[in-house]
């Protein structure tokens, strides 16, 4: 139907199919239970072509499947095409860095990575590790079984709640939890504007999460106002006092929005990673063994209480070698979106001004000319120089790729350097799957029976 719109002279549209005026193919996108792969799968087999068109979430797109297409989305930013992330997402995220493009998607980044950099990482490996530490401690001690998902979860959302916006309160963090969890199950559905839809339930719990988040916000201006918050102590206090390169400062609405954004970027991602990572373990020995070794070597290489520092973390990576290949394997993000700004042709293709442009993790992934025996898990292919650029993408590419990377890397590290020097575990239920919605959740939470090693009890 939507075709019919653009005939015109000279390359045709890619191949594909808009299915139904309005909803297009967003229920076989997202409807199955493994997220998008099986759709975009089963399209490049039909269409034999590595871009193809379709309908989502109230647009038309192409989708780019493979290195080329995702070397061509991640080099023309500002130029052919800019960020934007389906118009649903945008109304939950606001005012933030993911809605904005050009010169303003600069001027956040630069005042977001003053906390996310790996310089700025530097200060909080202890924090996290203190973090982490206190985690185990209270919720993992002395328990036979733990439901690792919760866990996990508590622990990256408590930390994002520390440093980004000294949320400290444990019944605190958990309401805001649990709003969270919502505002995820229905960022990537349809807003038909019904009460009781995912997207509706998700819209609400969005206006609930920032309301909360503006009372602490006028809090902490009162604090720093009075002298009893420091201008550091966390990204709320950093973006209410810091101007950009032209002396401007963000407004109020936009410093709750890239909050909302980073509370939501910055623990889901991570502990879905988290989760693939502690369920393979226990179903893969052997590469549990090797990263005891290499972090055993590490805490006896300090003094038992003492923190770990940004050296500690460069010294994990074997341990790194396997997350990548985690998230190789079930990378935790699907993929992101563009939008075009003129038109263009690709491989031959027209893709017509304003259609939003999909790139996405698995088509590359799993691709034998890039990761030979695909199918095997080998962490060694992260050795050396890893494998070609474009190939492995779980964090996307460009000037948009995720500005989280190392906070990522550091909160995992610590995490799993705490656990397996403390603990070994196995599954409760070894065929317990592992869905997709959006982002990978075990059906049952993946309860896991734990095995405290004697040595560092
Ligand atoms: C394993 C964990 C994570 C994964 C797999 C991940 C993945 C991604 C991906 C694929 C994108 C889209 C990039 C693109 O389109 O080129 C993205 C964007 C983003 N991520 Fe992450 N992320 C993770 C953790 C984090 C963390 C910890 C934070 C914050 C502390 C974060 C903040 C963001 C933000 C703010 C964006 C939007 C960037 C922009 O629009 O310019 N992410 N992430």
């Amino acid at each position: 139907w939507w075709c019919s719109q653009h005939h015109q002279k000279g390359p045709k549209l890619a191949p594909g199919t808009m299915g139904w005026p309005i909803i297009g193919e967003t229920l076989q996108f997202i409807g199955g239970s493994e997220g998008p792969e099986s759709f975009i799968k089963e399209k490049i087999q039909k269409c034999g072509i590595h871009v193809f068109k379709t309908h989502l979430l109230g647009s038309p797109v192409a989708v780019f499947c493979g290195a080329t297409g995702n070397k061509f989305l991640f080099s023309n930013e500002n130029r052919v095409l800019v960020n934007a992330w389906p118009a649903s997402v945008g109304r939950i995220f606001g005012n933030s860095l993911i809605t904005t493009t050009g010169d303003e998607a600069k001027r956040v980044r630069k005042l977001l990575m003053a906390f996310l950099s790996p310089e700025a990482l530097h200060k909080f490996v202890s924090r996290m590790d203190s973090v982490a530490r206190e985690h185990l401690k209270t919720r993992w001690n002395g328990k036979p079984e733990v439901k690792a998902y919760d866990m996990i979860k508590a622990y990256t959302f408590a930390l994002a709640c520390s440093l980004f916006a000294s949320i400290e309160r444990e019944d605190h963090s958990a309401e805001l939890s649990v709003l969270f969890t919502v505002l995820v199950k229905g960022l990537m559905r349809l807003d038909l504007k019904i009460p009781g839809t995912r997207y509706y339930k998700a819209k609400t719990a969005t206006q609930a999460l920032k309301r909360e988040l503006r009372k602490e916000m006028e809090v902490r201006k009162e604090a720093l106002r009075e002298g009893r918050a420091s201008p550091k102590q966390d990204l709320l206090s950093y973006l209410l006092t810091t101007a950009d390169d032209q002396g401007g400062y963000m407004s109020d609405a936009e410093v709750v929005d890239n909050i909302l954004l980073l509370l939501f970027a910055g623990h889901d991602t991570s502990s879905s990673t988290l989760l693939i990572v502690l369920k393979h373990l226990a179903e893969k020995p052997y590469f549990y063994n090797e990263i005891l070794t290499e972090q055993r070597e590490i805490s006896q290489s300090k003094d038992k209480e003492e923190l770990l520092n940004w050296k500690d973390i460069q010294k994990m990576k074997y341990t790194w070698n396997v997350v990548c290949e985690e998230l190789r394997v079930s990378p935790s993000v699907a993929g992101g979106y563009r939008q075009s700004l003129t038109d263009f042709t690709f491989a031959g293709f027209h893709i017509p001004k304003g259609w939003r442009l999909h790139w996405n993790t698995h088509t590359t992934h799993k691709v034998a000319e890039y990761f030979p025996d695909p199918e095997k898990f080998d962490p060694s292919r992260f050795e050396g120089k890893g494998p070609p650029p474009y190939t492995f993408a779980p964090f996307g590419g460009g000037p948009r790729m995720c500005p989280g990377l190392e906070f990522a890397r550091v909160e995992i590290l610590v995490f799993l350097h705490n656990l397996v020097k403390n603990y070994e575990w196995r599954l409760v239920f070894p065929d317990e799957k592992i869905k997709i919605d959006p982002m990978p959740v075990a059906e049952k939470g993946l309860p896991i029976r734990l095995n405290r090693h004697q040595q560092d009890s």
